[in-house]
């Protein structure tokens, strides 16, 4: 939706900007390079939960099951698509057992779908969602599926980060296996250091993302997206109250320099990730439908985008955040799309929150 059309604006030469209609989204740098085929996998529509703060905020005790149905649903009667339509749905999950494959499919029944419509789960990390959208591409792109439903879901207020499962004694003596079980946080101070990302950069960074949330905020650009949803949560008092979730709750509009100045490092004494320059702990879903552009368009379904090319690429455990720096040039290359300045940027190569926004800043320019 908007954001895809902002996402693509970023790739187009000359100054970013919303796109304003389908036709300039097909003249932007990717969009130009391959004329529209039938057998693309294209976007239909996308929708998504609030973002709720794991712990203290409104989705604190709901499930994750419901999350995921309130956007499987949404989706469908958004384009009035039968569910009996789909080929699959793969979800994508982190902390919930077995990343979530109950989970996944209580949903699936709770939003009314058929029992013949197939359900998996995928556990890509902080990717487990991009990955879900890239198994539904691939079962378009192999012919084995028309149409499919990825999603992602998590709830980090009712399942915990820190249990590794079981792991070998052995894990200790593999400097790469043992460098798997570091905190992220202390991987996020592992990137600051390596690549030279002081506090105040990453404290401008939060300031500056604050501020074009906190604006998306007060414009309504979150309302398309965002699907309401009405759940229970404890209070203080202990009471079980009646809540409706519609607005992001990691926003914090006052967010500055100065206060974010005052904050403690969160991991290490030394260190510079605060709980204000961090990813928050957060609690919500989001689904998208695709499809193979033949049988969306035989179905009178609208286009919203085209997946012209995905890249998958590891980094050293240690330095996880690194990820979408490394990934998203070579995905942008294997799309054939050119990017804005230049993909060999160190932190390109190798940047967490402040490091990984660097990269990105230098090949992808921040809309403002
Ligand atoms: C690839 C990936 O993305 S991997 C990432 C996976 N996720 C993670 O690793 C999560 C990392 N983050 C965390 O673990 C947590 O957010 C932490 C540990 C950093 C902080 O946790 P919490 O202490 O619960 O943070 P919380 O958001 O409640 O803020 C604590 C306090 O810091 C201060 N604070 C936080 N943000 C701000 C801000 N923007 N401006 C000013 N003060 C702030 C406030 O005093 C706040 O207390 P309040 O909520 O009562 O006002």
């Amino acid at each position: 939706m908007l954001r895809l059309q902002v996402l693509s604006g970023h790739l187009r030469p000359g100054p970013p900007g919303p796109l304003a209609d389908r036709a300039r989204l097909r003249s932007s740098v990717c969009g130009a390079a391959v004329q529209d085929r039938p057998e693309d996998v294209v976007i239909v529509h996308g929708r998504r939960t609030a973002i709720g703060r794991a712990k203290r905020g409104r989705f604190k005790d709901t499930t994750p099951d419901e999350l995921l149905s309130s956007v499987m649903k949404a989706v469908l009667s958004d384009v009035k698509l039968n569910p009996h339509k789909l080929g699959d749905v793969c979800v994508g999950n982190v902390l919930q057992p077995g990343a979530g494959a109950l989970v996944a499919r209580v949903a699936h029944f709770l939003s009314g779908f058929p029992e013949e419509v197939p359900v998996f789960t995928v556990n890509r990390q902080c990717s487990s969602g991009l990955q879900a959208l890239l198994n539904i591409a691939g079962a378009i792109r192999s012919g084995t599926i028309d149409l499919g439903l990825a999603c992602g879901v998590e709830s980090m207020s009712l399942r915990s980060m820190t249990n590794p499962g079981d792991l070998s004694s052995r894990v200790t003596e593999v400097d790469q296996a043992r460098a798997c079980l570091i905190p992220m946080g202390i991987t996020s101070e592992n990137v600051a250091e390596k690549f030279g990302i002081s506090r105040e950069k990453q404290d401008a960074f939060a300031v500056s993302s604050h501020q074009k949330a906190a604006r998306a905020q007060t414009l309504g650009l979150f309302k398309q997206e965002i699907v309401p949803v009405q759940t229970r949560m404890v209070d203080g008092s202990g009471a079980e109250v009646e809540v409706m979730v519609s607005e992001d709750e990691g926003v914090r509009p006052g967010t500055s320099m100065e206060g974010l100045s005052r904050l403690r490092p969160a991991f290490s004494p030394d260190g510079s990730t605060t709980a204000g320059n961090s990813s928050q702990v957060s609690d919500g879903a989001a689904a998208v439908l695709l499809g193979r552009r033949s049988a969306v368009e035989a179905l009178g379904l609208g286009v919203l985008g085209v997946l012209r090319g995905s890249a998958v690429v590891g980094v050293p455990p240690d330095l996880m955040g690194i990820g979408p720096a490394v990934a998203i040039p070579a995905a942008l290359e294997r799309a054939g799309c050119l990017l804005r300045g230049e993909a060999g940027h160190p932190a390109a190569q190798g940047g967490h929150a402040a490091a990984r926004a660097e990269a990105q800043e230098q090949t992808v320019t921040p809309q403002t």
